[in-house]
């Protein structure tokens, strides 16, 4: 039994306590079919949401099997379902593929075949079985919504919340719909609560809910709906809402609802004695000594079962594993996001070697001894001065270049990585998804970009510039490269964690990217105030100067002739490019633990 005793969700606004779900009282037995109507804006949603426990609720208390959820905690994940508006699918993915990962990140299976046997069930359950190897981006409205039911009921929940499944919908997909979630509730006293603005198929659900400004006007059977509301069709209710009050409205309720309850039970005794529910255990209903035998006796099997035979939430491995696994999937099935990757690795590098010829070109040395007049003396100081603008500026150039390039890359590695799939992670962690799985499973499938990026970058290059480094100057210029993609992709990363859009975050990381340049002070030197407080932010900066730190003593000479910035020592290179790293994951672990479920 699901109670709700006076249950009120507030907000404020303007400084004012605004009350969007106002003093709700409800009961709802097992294997009951609840639909939850009101206008536009009443609080429907809010409510559902009050229910799952997305919004903690600020007065009143909620009680499942006389438990007080506030008091004694939430709902097990494997216990609560919940359907919200938006598609919790991935579009490359078949439906077959979209229940599997959603049974492997909220269920703990024995072995495949139990696996197998829940996916089979849920499909069948809910009518995919005939198109399970369809991709999601080709389903229709209605196979959507089945999606949505079906990814819930991998872990058989016994409350089903729904969030307007049927909006949208032909009236025949609707009636579909609605016939199946009548369905799932006469199994094993599942509880499905709907919501709807439809006011069609109300014959269909149990009791009927109606909300007005956040409080209750109705509760009761379908059939008494007109009556009570003095209409001559439903769709007249909503009009007939509008004529008074909500406040007035809940007072009229609570004076009247008595033969409205008694009509509910009534009914429920009559469907159970028809046998037309089927009911595990009813708690509601005092036992006699033969049942509380019974009871006691299933009490004691269910605790000699083996733990496996629970449904228990996957450990932390099992969840990174399936995402790491379907993030790959869509990766590769994924066309435009694989085209476009493998055109960025393979072209940036290409660019790169368009400045080749002044970075290999040579520097003449200046003679030991000196001419024998000075017009010779100056004109070769001038050749020297000369080559060493020419490869200096170019050597310094090309680096540079490498590393603005993949700050490019990394920015489209990580912008959109968790903004663009928020709704869909929220719903998963409220599914029992552990924040640090998903975050492990996000760094693994970035990791790999940014090593395919940046030793192409590396490789690539040097096979037409060969990197002038002295002994060990080429591995410290990968070591950079490594780290100032990588460093770049964390910071992205974070930001995306952070941001309530992908457009926000996307928007934000090129902005950092397009920064990195002129406040490197590899092209202008900055103004030594402003360098001060920049600089340690830029990353561009730090894997340039480590990267031409590593050059042979010569060509470093060069570059030195063609900058005004300084050079930092390379051990403090790697230390801040770490720092960028670390300060990025540390965004990414405090946004992904963060709510944000709209
Ligand atoms: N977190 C919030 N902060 C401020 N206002 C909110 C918040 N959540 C909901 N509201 C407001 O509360 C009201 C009820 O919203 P809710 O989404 O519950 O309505 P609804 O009945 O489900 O509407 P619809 O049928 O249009 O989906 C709306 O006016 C909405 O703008």
């Amino acid at each position: 039994m699901l109670e709700l005793k006076e249950v009120s969700f507030t907000i404020k606004k303007d400084g004012e306590d605004v009350n969007l779900v106002d003093k709700v009282s409800i009961n709802v037995p097992r294997g009951h079919f609840m639909a939850i109507v009101g206008p536009s804006g009443c609080g429907k949603t809010t409510l559902l949401k009050t229910i799952a426990g997305l919004n903690p609720e600020s007065a009143g208390a909620l009680f499942w099997e006389g438990r007080n959820l506030s008091e004694e905690g939430d709902l097990d994940p494997s216990e609560i379902g919940y359907v919200p508006q938006f598609s919790i699918a991935y579009d490359p993915l078949t439906v077959d593929e979209s229940v599997e990962a959603a049974t492997r990140l909220r269920v703990r299976t024995r072995d495949t075949e139990e696996l197998d046997g829940r996916i089979d069930r849920v499909l069948e359950e809910t009518g995919l079985t005939a198109i399970a190897d369809r991709q999601v981006k080709v389903l229709s409205g209605g196979q959507k919504r089945r999606l949505g039911l079906a990814m819930e009921l991998v872990s058989d929940p016994k409350l089903l919340l729904c969030d307007e499944v049927t909006s949208g919908l032909d009236p025949r997909s609707e009636r579909e719909i609605v016939r199946l979630l009548h369905d799932l509730s006469r199994r094993e006293g599942r509880i499905v609560l709907s919501v709807t603005h439809s006011l069609a198929h109300l014959e269909l659900y149990d009791s009927i809910l109606v909300l007005h400004e956040g409080r209750v006007a109705y509760h009761g059977p379908p059939d008494q709906l007109n009556h009570y509301f003095s209409v001559h069709d439903t769709e007249e209710v909503y009009p007939k809402l509008a004529t008074q009050t909500s406040e007035r409205w809940q007072s009229s309720w609570m004076k009247h609802r008595g033969p409205y309850y008694s009509k509910l039970d009534r009914n429920r005794t009559k469907l159970v004695d028809s046998g037309g529910l089927h009911l595990p255990v009813v708690p509601e209903l005092v036992p006699t000594a033969e049942e509380e035998r019974d009871q006691e006796k299933d009490k004691e099997q269910e605790k000699e079962k083996p733990q496996g035979e629970k449904i228990r939430t996957p450990g932390f491995f099992a969840q990174f594993t399936t995402l790491l696994s379907r993030r790959w999937r869509i990766f590769f099935r994924d066309r435009g996001q694989l085209f476009l990757q493998l055109a960025i690795i393979l072209c940036f590098p290409v660019l790169v070697t368009l400045f080749k010829d002044n970075a290999n070109g040579q520097i003449a040395n200046l003679s030991d001894t000196r001419k024998t007049n000075i017009e010779a003396d100056i004109r070769e100081s001038a050749t020297v001065k000369q080559d060493q603008v020419k490869v200096g500026s170019a050597v310094s150039g090309i680096i540079m270049f490498q590393v603005i390039l993949l700050s490019l890359m990394a920015s489209n590695n990580s912008a959109r990585e968790i903004a663009g799939e928020r709704p869909i992670f929220e719903k998963e962690k409220f599914g029992g998804l552990r924040p640090t799985a998903y975050l492990a499973s996000k760094i693994t499938f970035l990791a790999c970009l940014v090593l395919a990026q940046s030793l192409w970058m590396a490789v690539f290059v040097n096979l037409f510039a060969p990197f002038r480094g002295g002994a060990g100057g080429f591995e410290s210029h990968i070591i950079f490269l490594l780290l100032v993609n990588g460093g770049m992709t964390a910071i992205c990363l974070g930001i995306s964690a952070l941001m309530r859009t992908a457009e926000q975050a996307s928007l934000l990381s090129i902005y950092l990217v397009g920064f990195q340049l002129p406040l490197s002070g590899a092209v202008l030197a900055l103004p030594s105030s402003i360098e001060g407080i920049t600089r340690p932010f830029i990353s561009a900066y730090w894997a340039w100067s480590g990267s031409v730190g590593a050059l042979e003593p010569k060509v470093l000479e060069a570059v030195k002739t063609v900058i005004s910035t300084s050079i930092s020592a390379q051990q403090t290179c790697i230390y801040t490019l770490g720092f960028h790293v670390a300060a990025g994951l540390i965004a990414a672990w405090i946004g992904t633990r963060r709510h944000q479920w709209d």
